[in-house]
């Protein structure tokens, strides 16, 4: 096992950021810390570097107790949402950057240099200054100056957070290649639940300082552990107290005899075209105002329109959750 957090508490004046988090990250793995703003992801991540201490706990990297140790001693590569680079200097002499000081010789620093500005599909801008270039090349530039150290974690911290969304998507799935490629143990931080579904073998959903579940894209999407992991990943709507899918609710114009408990029987307030999809909002008698995603082949078979009564029912293997918590 990699990095293994235990008891870990940390609170800036009265605010409490972290409260008790246990955690285990397995080795070779891309898990993502995703939460919402202030969740404290940031904090977890910045504790796992050594860039923020604990108030208490451990943090044991690679079987090594790393709790007292400084950043620069744990051999973790950090790459940050602003990445600062040395302005004057070329992006292979970034990326040199840490072997340098690290005094390594000079015909394997070239090696290493030329090895890594191809694996981040950098190499003919070598002798650029970061300044002249992209967004997303300057991010890459920061990955290959992180992995330079041989790191034996490396900690994103919403490496593409700044990026124009098409950017994003596509440093998403070159993240995914180049790790699939080097295996280096690797954390990153996003609030972008799309982000870690499609990227991570693992999420650790976090909320207000403590984990909320921790498990594989498809397990959190398909079985989340309460009301706020379900609303955190995808739509939702409310149907009879429960959090579901919007497009796990069955639609019929007709009554439908079955267990009226499963029932809503309500009215088509509104109803709007998106691309392939249509959206209906139902008032139910009892009140709800649930969300319903139809294609537009079922949308027009059933023939709903605005004002429409309908019946709706979740779809057989649904996957809902009780509401406990205002999502
Ligand atoms: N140095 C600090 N001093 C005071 N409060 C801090 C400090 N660092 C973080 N916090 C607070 O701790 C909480 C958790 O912050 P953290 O950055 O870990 O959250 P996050 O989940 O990463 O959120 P975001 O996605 O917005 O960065 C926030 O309420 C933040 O204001």
């Amino acid at each position: 096992m990699s990095i293994e957090i235990t008891g870990v508490t940390k609170s800036f004046g009265d605010f409490v950021a972290l409260q008790d988090v246990d955690l285990t990250i397995p080795s070779g793995g891309l898990t993502a810390l995703l939460g919402p703003s202030g969740g404290g992801k940031s904090t977890l991540l910045r504790i796992i570097a050594g860039l923020e201490s604990a108030d208490s706990g451990r943090v044991v990297i690679e079987g090594k107790d790393a709790t007292g140790l400084p950043a620069q001693k744990r051999n973790v590569g950090f790459v940050f949402q602003h990445y600062a680079a040395f302005k004057h200097m070329s992006v292979a002499k970034n990326v040199a950057f840490g072997l340098e000081i690290r005094k390594r010789p000079k015909d394997e620093i070239q090696r290493k240099v030329i090895e890594l500005l191809e694996l981040v599909h950098l190499d003919q801008f070598a002798h650029r200054l970061p300044a002249q270039l992209s967004g997303g090349q300057r991010q890459r530039m920061a990955l290959a100056r992180a992995l330079a150290i041989e790191p034996s974690v490396l900690l994103l911290d919403e490496p593409f957070g700044a990026l124009d969304a098409k950017v994003r998507k596509e440093l998403r799935d070159w993240l995914r290649r180049l790790h699939d490629g080097v295996h280096v143990t690797t954390v990153f931080v996003t609030h972008d639940q799309e982000e870690a579904l499609e990227v991570a073998d693992e999420i650790v959903v976090i909320n207000q300082g403590r984990i909320e579940q921790i498990g594989a894209p498809d397990e959190l999407y398909d079985a989340p552990a309460n009301d706020f992991v379900m609303g955190f990943l995808g739509d939702v709507t409310r149907l009879g107290g429960q959090l579901i899918r919007p497009h796990d609710i069955e639609v019929h114009t007709v009554p439908v005899a079955d267990d009226p408990s499963e029932v809503h029987a309500g009215e088509v307030a509104r109803l709007t075209r998106v691309g392939f999809e249509v959206r209906l909002l139902v008032l139910t008698v009892d009140g709800e105002e649930a969300q319903v995603a139809l294609t537009r082949a079922d949308a027009r078979a059933s023939g709903v329109e605005v004002g429409s009564r309908v019946w709706l029912r979740p779809h057989r293997g649904a996957t809902t959750v009780p509401v406990v918590r205002a999502v």
